[in-house]
């Protein structure tokens, strides 16, 4: 069965059509990406499947449950971690757990709220008050509350959004274990490095369609040509290199010039050059492409 089945979303609000025709399947198990840049509308399929707002036309079911005409059930295998820090400010985050756990009718949930703010560092907070916790400290508790009622299939909604390096590893961490146990792991993010290092597929969304939907591995292979990154003294190039230059930055010591490479043998043929011509290397990298540049190039190529 599907973990998720997305099946004709349309959804406008006023004039503007926010998602038009969106359909795809995610596995049980996966570790899904949902990709876009702002205003894509990310935020509004994850509000549908949550039973947040209603589609105006199309289905979403999770592993089975319409999220419309089934909604408790659908609701119960679902955890999500939304965008916004929305809390009440009168409780404590043991209350607060305590609370959503009641939502699901869990009431002797401890050991699992235990275990979840232990895994997210909470455990020192537990009885610190929701207003007094910093940002970084919310957005752990939002985490922890999608979880309470260890929900099979569980949706990040930029879960890492300004928060520090320490908290990013704390829950990839606890992230990756519950996928590695089985849990569908859903993930919107706007830092495309921790989507190509998580996410097994990813959908890319622009203006409401879906405008990319494969494997990690296969929209990396899209962008087939490398780039060599060259730092030398204040020198210019050869001219039978000039035509491979993506990009030069010059600083009053250096010019570094990023050139294409489609084949490595390119790169022997551009040391060989510079020997040559006795120009002296101070750096040299080699960069591969990574899915920031599949984005961009799947963003702006495609026009909807
Ligand atoms: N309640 C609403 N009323 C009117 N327009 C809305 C509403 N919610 C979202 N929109 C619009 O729908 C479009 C999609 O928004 P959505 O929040 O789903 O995008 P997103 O991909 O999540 O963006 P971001 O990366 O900025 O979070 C945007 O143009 C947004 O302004």
């Amino acid at each position: 069965m599907s973990a998720i089945d997305i099946c004709q979303i349309n959804k406008s609000y006023r004039s503007l059509h926010a998602l038009k025709e969106v359909s795809f399947t995610i596995d049980e198990g996966e570790f899904f990406g949902l990709l876009g840049p702002n205003g894509a509308g990310k935020t509004t399929l994850i509000s549908i499947m949550a039973g947040l707002v209603r589609a105006d036309s199309g289905s979403i079911r999770i592993l089975g449950h319409d999220v419309v005409t089934d909604y408790r059930n659908a609701r119960k295998k679902l955890g999500v971690v939304p965008q916004e820090l929305v809390f009440d400010p009168f409780f404590t985050v043991r209350e607060t757990l305590r609370l959503q756990s009641g939502y699901f009718g869990l009431k002797k949930n401890d050991d699992w709220i235990d275990e979840v703010m232990a895994n997210l560092d909470l455990t020192d907070k537990a009885d610190v008050n929701m207003r007094a916790l910093s940002g970084g400290m919310k957005r752990r508790v939002l985490v922890a509350q999608a979880l309470v009622h260890k929900p099979p299939v569980i949706v990040l909604d930029e879960p890492t959004a300004g928060v520090d390096v320490e908290l990013r590893q704390t829950l990839w961490q606890f992230i990756g274990r519950l996928n590695r146990e089985g849990h569908t792991i859903v993930l919107t993010t706007h830092y495309l490095e921790e989507a190509q290092t998580w996410c097994n597929r990813i959908a890319m969304l622009k203006n409401g369609s879906v405008v990319a939907l494969d494997t990690t591995e296969a929209l990396l292979h899209r962008v087939s040509e490398s780039q060599l990154i060259l730092r030398l003294d204040n020198q210019d190039l050869p001219d039978s290199l000039k035509p491979l230059i993506s990009q030069c930055d010059i600083s009053p010591a250096y010019r570094t010039w990023t050139l294409h490479i489609q084949h490595f043998t390119d790169i022997e043929k551009i040391l060989t050059e510079l020997r040559k011509h006795h120009i002296a290397i101070n750096d040299l990298q080699f960069r591969q492409p990574d899915l920031e540049d599949v984005f961009l190039q799947i963003m702006d190529t495609r026009q909807n």
